[in-house]
């Protein structure tokens, strides 16, 4: 619902925002990925192939967070959470643990995410945000970074995810990691050559963190 509605959204909002510095700025990011000095037409067909392909590139995903702001804003939707999330994450920082938010999303449509969720505002659980401008999410130096940055040793942070990739990268710089199964959305390899050894959940509920 997210990502079809910026797609829809997108040519009205570079027609109307494309001279705006904080938006020309993704905008020629993107003709410059494009290769080329290019129309805003065709920047507009370009992020909309990335968006059909959940390209995670930092341009696309801080001009869709520009888009969500109004849809957020004039109510024309919340944001879909698994209905097992939020009372997972009250518990948890209930407990006295720190919450971070690591997307590729950026982080204003993290804070936009959070803040008009299904489960209501959620953004004061979380202690801090990272997005992609701190590294890929299958790069294991994203992950050394965000340990630094939150000042703990990484075998002390969990990460949760539900790609592989994502798992194998933080797993290399140290962490925890606990595959989220969401099966019918996100179905993983389990067997075979892709078999991998992170520990699974299919509901945060299962998932049990030290008090
Ligand atoms: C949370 S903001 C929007 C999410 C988004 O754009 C996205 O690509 C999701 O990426 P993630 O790394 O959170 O799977």
């Amino acid at each position: 619902m997210l990502f079809p509605y910026a797609r829809n959204a997108l040519p009205g909002f570079v027609a109307r925002h494309g001279k705006e510095e904080e938006v020309r700025r993704w905008l020629d990011a993107v003709a410059i990925e494009h290769g080329s000095i290019c129309s805003d037409e065709v920047i507009v067909e370009t992020l909309q192939g990335w968006i059909d392909q959940d390209r995670k590139h930092t341009a696309l995903k801080a001009l869709q967070g520009m888009i969500w702001e109004a849809g957020y804003r004039d109510a024309e939707f919340t944001a879909p959470i698994y209905a097992d999330v939020a009372p997972a994450l009250r518990q948890w920082r209930g407990s006295g643990l720190p919450l971070y938010v690591y997307s590729s999303g950026s982080v204003p449509a993290q804070k936009l995410f959070f803040g008009h969720s299904d489960a209501g505002d959620l953004t004061p659980l979380f202690s801090g945000w990272f997005d992609t401008e701190v590294g890929g999410k299958r790069e294991a130096g994203s992950y050394e970074a965000i340990a630094a940055r939150i000042g703990i040793d990484a075998s002390e942070i969990l990460f949760l995810s539900d790609v592989v990739e994502e798992l194998d990268a933080a797993r290399i710089a140290g962490m925890q990691t606990v595959l989220v199964d969401r099966r019918e959305d996100y179905p993983q390899p389990r067997d075979g050559a892709a078999a991998h050894d992170h520990p699974r959940a299919t509901s945060f509920a299962d998932i049990l963190l030290p008090a």
